[in-house]
C-alpha cells in the first residue's frame, strides 16, 4: 500500500498521466502482464530491499548515540575492572551491528543507484521516442540544443530526484523521527529547547526551495541555449572557419555561458545564506543544549551519558532537518526538470509517423495537389501556396520551377506529408495522403534532397536506410543505377566499409549525391522526388548524375525540383510555380512559345543554369 501511495504521489506531484506510471516501473512494482513475471518479481524485490535497507541502516545509525552514551555512562560510572568487562561486552554487542548497518547502506545505495540509472535510460528511451514522434513543425519551432539539453541533463535530474534523492529524503525523515522521540525519551524539557529551531529552519526551507525550483528552469533554459550555440557552430565548423568567424562564435559562446555564471551565482548565494542560516542555528542549539543540560546533570535530572546521547541525538537530527531541507530543494529541481520532459513526452503529434490506409500493392502514382493553401506553422502570417493545384499523372516526370523562395520544396515537404495543407488535398491515387499510413506511403515514395544528408557510417549502411533486410547484391546493383558504384570501389580502398564522417563530410558533393540516389531507389519507390542542388558540381559529376537519374526516371512519377535547363528538358510538363499558383503547365517548347511568359522570362534572365 505505501508503494502505492507513493506511486500515486509521485504521479500527482510530478503532473504524470496514469498511462505513465510506468515510467517508474524500475523503481515501484508494479505487475504488468506484457513484461515477464520474472523481471517484474526482481524489480520488485530490490525496491522492497532497497527500502528495508534503509531502514535498518538508520536504525543502526539511531543506535549510536544511545550507545555511546551508555558507554560514557560506564566509563563514568564503573571501577576499572569492571569497566572492562562491561566495555568488552558492549562493544562486541556492537561491532555485528556495525557491520550489518554498513552492508544495508551499501545494499540501498547500489540498488537506488542503479534503479536511478535504469530510469534514466527509460526515460530517454520514452523522450527519444516522442521526439522522433512529432511532426516537422514542432522542430521548426525547438531548438536542436534545447532539446539535447533535455535528453541528457533533465532525465538524469528527474531520475536522481526519484531514486538518490527520494532514499536520502526518507532516511533524513527516519532519523529526525528517531532523533526527535529519543530526545523527548532522554530529556523533554531539553528536548523542546532543542527543537525550537525547527519551525523557523522549515519555513525558510519552503522559501529556498521555491527559490531554486525558479532558477533550476532559468539555468536549464540558458545552458539549453548555450548549447544550440555551440552544437549549431561545430556542426557547421567549416563556414565558420572559412569566414574566420572563430572569434566571434567564442565571444558569443562566452555570452551565453555568462548569463548561466549569473544565474548559478544567483543560485549559489542563496545556497550559501540558506546554509550559513542553517549552519548558525544549529550551532546556537548545540550551546543552548549545552548550556540546559549543563544544568540538568548538576541537579542530578540527568546522566552524563544520557546528556552525551542527547547531544548527539540533537546534532544528528540537525544534520538529518539539514538533510531534509536539501532534499526539498533538490524534489523543486526534479519537479522543474520533470515538468518540461512530461510536457514533451505527453505532447500528441499533429502528424502521425503510423496508421490509416496500407493497401496491399504498389500505388499507381498518380498524384494530386487540389486548392492548396499552406503557410509555414511557424510563419502564420507568411503564406506560400495560395489555392495551388497541379495533377501529376503516374509515369510522367514533371519539373517545377520558378523563383527562389516561390514554394518549390514546399510542394515536396507536402507530398512527403511532413507538414500538411491548412486547407485542400494532396491526393494519391486519387486518396487524400492523410488517410494512408505514412510509413506505407514513405515506403513508396524516394527522395534525393537539395543537400543530401548522410549519417556517420559507412557508405553500405548510408544506401541501406530506409530499408530492413537488404542483401550485398541489392546495395551494389543500387549504387551501380545511381553511378556510384565505380567511385566507391575504385576511389575508396575500403569500398562499401568507408566511413563518411558525420553527416557525410568526407565525401564530395556529387558524391554525397549518388549516394543519395542509390538510398532513394533502393526503396524501388513508385515516385521519385528530387529536389536538385543548386550549388554547382563539375562537369563530370553533372553528367553522372543527370544520366543516373534519367536512368532511375523511368517508369515512375517523378516531381523535380529544377534548377538546370538540362533537367527541365528532359522533364515531360514543366509547371511555373508563382504567388502560390501554379500559373504556366506545358512542355518546354510550349513555355517558351507564350510570349510575356514567366518561364520564358526566368530563362532569358538566367534564373535557370544551364
Ligand atoms: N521550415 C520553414 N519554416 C518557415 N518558413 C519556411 C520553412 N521552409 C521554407 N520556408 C519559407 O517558405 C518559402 C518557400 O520555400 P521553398 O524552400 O519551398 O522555396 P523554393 O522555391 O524551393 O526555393 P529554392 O529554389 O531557393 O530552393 C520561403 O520563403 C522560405 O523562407
Amino acid at each position: 500500500m505505501t508503494f502505492g501511495l507513493l506511486r500515486y504521489g509521485l504521479c500527482t506531484k510530478f503532473k504524470l498521466p496514469i498511462h505513465h506510471q510506468h515510467s517508474f516501473i524500475v523503481y515501484i512494482p508494479r505487475c504488468r502482464a506484457r513484461k515477464p513475471l520474472f523481471n517484474e518479481a526482481v524489480r520488485w524485490m530490490s525496491t522492497k530491499s532497497a527500502v528495508c535497507f534503509l531502514i535498518i541502516s538508520s536504525a543502526v545509525t539511531m543506535a549510536i548515540p544511545f550507545s555511546f552514551g551508555r558507554i560514557v555512562d560506564i566509563i563514568y560510572k564503573s571501577d576499572a575492572t569492571e569497566a572492562q568487562s562491561k566495555l568488552i561486552k558492549t562493544c562486541t554487542i556492537l561491532l555485528p551491528i556495525f557491520l550489518v548497518g554498513a552492508a544495508c547502506n551499501f545494499g540501498r545505495i547500489y540498488l537506488m543507484n542503479t534503479s536511478g540509472y535504469k530510469i534514466t535510460k527509460r526515460l530517454r528511451e520514452l523522450l527519444f521516442k516522442s521526439l522522433l514522434s512529432q511532426e516537422t513543425a514542432y522542430f521548426d519551432r525547438h531548438r536542436t540544443g534545447e532539446l539535447i539539453n533535455r535528453l541528457s541533463s533533465d532525465c538524469l535530474l528527474v531520475s536522481q530526484t526519484i531514486t538518490t534523492n527520494i532514499s536520502d529524503g526518507l532516511r533524513s525523515t527516519i532519523m529526525v523521527a528517531s532523533g526527535v522521540s529519543f530526545m523527548f525519551f532522554v530529556s523533554p524539557k531539553l528536548a523542546l529547547v532543542g527543537l525550537s529551531i525547527v519551525p523557523p529552519i522549515a519555513a525558510l526551507a519552503v522559501i529556498y526551495g521555491r527559490f531554486v525550483r525558479k532558477i533550476t528552469r532559468s539555468v536549464q533554459d540558458s545552458l539549453a541555449a548555450s548549447n544550440q550555440v555551440a552544437e549549431e557552430k561545430i556542426s557547421n565548423i567549416r563556414t565558420v572557419k572559412a569566414f574566420s568567424q572563430e572569434k566571434k562564435e567564442m565571444f558569443l559562446y562566452g555570452e551565453k555561458m555568462n548569463e548561466v555564471l549569473q544565474l548559478s551565482i544567483k543560485e549559489s548565494f542563496m545556497r550559501g545564506l540558506f546554509f550559513g542560516m542553517t549552519g548558525f542555528a544549529g550551532n546556537f542549539i548545540i550551546i543552548s543544549v549545552l548550556y540546559s543540560g549543563g544544568l540538568l546533570v548538576s541537579e542530578q535530572a540527568i546522566s552524563v551519558g544520557e546528556l552525551s546521547s542527547f547531544l548527539l541525538y540533537a546534532a544528528y537530527t540537525g544534520v538529518s532537518i539539514g538533510g531534509l531541507s536539501t532534499f526539498y530543494s533538490d524534489i523543486n529541481r526534479g519537479l522543474g526538470a520533470s515538468s518540461r520532459i512530461w510536457e514533451i513526452i505527453d505532447r500528441k503529434p499533429l502528424i502521425p509517423i503510423s496508421g490509416g490506409l496500407k493497401p496491399l500493392t504498389d500505388p499507381k502514382g498518380d498524384i494530386s495537389f487540389q486548392n492548396i493553401v499552406f503557410n509555414y506553422p511557424n510563419r502564420p502570417d507568411a503564406p506560400i501556396l495560395n489555392g495551388l493545384n497541379l495533377e501529376i499523372p503516374s509515369g510522367m516526370i514533371y519539373a517545377l520551377v520558378g523563383h527562389s523562395g516561390s514554394g518549390k520544396s514546399t510542394l515536396g515537404h507536402l507530398l512527403l506529408r511532413l507538414y500538411d495543407p491548412q486547407s485542400g488535398q494532396v491526393c494519391l491515387d486519387k486518396t487524400d495522403l492523410k488517410m494512408y499510413d505514412p510509413i506505407w506511403l514513405h515506403s513508396h515514395i524516394g527522395v534525393v534532397s537539395q543537400e543530401p544528408i548522410l549519417f556517420s557510417g559507412t557508405v553500405r549502411e548510408n544506401i541501406a536506410y530506409g530499408r530492413e533486410c537488404v542483401t550485398d547484391n541489392e546495395i551494389i546493383s543500387a549504387a551501380k543505377e545511381a553511378n556510384a558504384y565505380d567511385f566507391i570501389v575504385k576511389t575508396f580502398p575500403e569500398g562499401f566499409d568507408t566511413v563518411v564522417g558525420e553527416r557525410g563530410v568526407l565525401l564530395s558533393g556529387g558524391q554525397k549525391q549518388r549516394i543519395a540516389i542509390a538510398r532513394a531507389l533502393l526503396k524501388n519507390p513508385k515516385i521519385l522526388l528530387l529536389d536538385e542542388a543548386t550549388s554547382a558540381l563539375d562537369a563530370e559529376s553533372e553528367k553522372l548524375i543527370q544520366e543516373a537519374l534519367q536512368r532511375v526516371s523511368k517508369g515512375r512519377t517523378v516531381l523535380t525540383i529544377a534548377h538546370r535547363l538540362s533537367t527541365i528538358k528532359n522533364a515531360d510538363k514543366l509547371a511555373v510555380i508563382f504567388s502560390g499558383k501554379i500559373v504556366e503547365l506545358g512542355s518546354y517548347d510550349e513555355l517558351m512559345s507564350i510570349e510575356n511568359g514567366l518561364f520564358r522570362k526566368l530563362n532569358k534572365n538566367q534564373i535557370l543554369t544551364s
